[in-house]
């Protein structure tokens, strides 16, 4: 068997892509292939994404590559993923999370909390916005955007003192030694679904079940518990959700923030695992009431 992986081209999506090629190489003793792609996300960069379609815009473009023959399965970061897909797709496997913290990055190896009053952070995450500024209402937010390597080079160029970023993606691109703090996921709130990959694949490949059979249980109730969150709260680009679900024996705990009305609100949850839906769905409902 010899699977073609459709990828973006940068680096992050390629280790990605790689991560699950050598995962069927393993289990099925399979070769792989990457189809690499650029996408309508990764072209435009002078824009905030909300302004030029969304999140959506990183997997259009190579599930038309699918759709043409050309790719049998894709790879996702599942912050990347909306809720809905085109019809005839699904994401039918999500192994083993990453760590799904968010921190703080520096190249001169300053801490977050000795930065000085005024400090230029960059992100261009409103949901990593807001909660830095109740950390540290002083901190000057820069707006940055591209993959994560352009954004690392965009600290030293535009003299920034530091970034927030995915604590996944830089040890997937080996860059851990650039991490200085990590933030309490309960504290500060990472993306649904930060940290963890999605296959995704046609509804009718022939090869459903060698995809399958790479999927983390545990991870995957915990991003979908989150994204039932999410769907809940219908977030539009420019809502701010995050959510974070971790288990613990049969008991599933998620926290999630929200903004209502120009305010941040977090609030958690915990019940019985196996009902994982309904809890995204109640934490939503439970945060829409303040
Ligand atoms: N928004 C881009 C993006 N999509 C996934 C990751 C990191 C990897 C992950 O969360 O799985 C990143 C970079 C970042 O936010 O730092």
């Amino acid at each position: 068997m010899n699977f073609k992986i459709a990828t973006r081209r940068s680096k992050l999506a390629q280790v990605q892509a790689d991560m699950v090629g050598s995962m069927l190489k393993s289990k099925y003793n399979a070769e792989y292939e990457k189809i690499l792609i650029e996408t309508t996300g990764d072209k435009i960069l002078d824009k905030p994404l909300e302004d030029i379609g969304g999140k959506g815009l990183f997997i259009k473009d190579i599930e038309i590559s699918m759709m043409e023959g050309n790719g049998d399965l894709a790879v996702h970061s599942m912050k990347d993923v909306p809720y809905d897909l085109p019809e005839g797709f699904e994401i039918v496997a999500v192994p083993q999370r990453e760590d799904a913290r968010d921190v703080f990055v520096s190249l001169s190896g300053v801490d977050f909390n000795l930065l000085p009053k005024g400090a230029k952070v960059g992100t261009s995450s409103n949901r990593r916005t807001s909660q830095i500024k109740q950390l540290r209402p002083d901190i000057e937010i820069v707006p940055i955007r591209g993959n994560v390597q352009t954004r690392i080079e965009k600290i030293k160029r535009d003299n920034l003192d530091g970034m927030i970023l995915a604590a996944a993606g830089l040890k997937r691109l080996d860059l851990e030694s650039i991490i200085m703090n990590y933030f309490d996921p309960n504290d500060f709130v990472p993306a649904v679904g930060q940290g963890a990959l999605g296959i995704e694949a046609k509804c009718d490949s022939p090869y459903m079940e060698y995809f399958k059979g790479l999927n983390h249980y545990e991870s995957r109730i915990c991003v979908e518990a989150e994204r039932s969150f999410m769907r809940k709260l219908n977030g539009d680009c420019h809502t701010i959700v995050g959510a974070y679900a971790t288990l613990e024996g049969s008991y599933m705990h998620i926290v999630g923030i929200f903004n209502v009305e120009g305010k941040l609100v977090k609030k958690d949850i915990e019940g019985k695992s196996e009902n994982y839906m309904e809890l995204g769905l109640k934490l939503a409902e439970k945060i829409m009431e303040v």
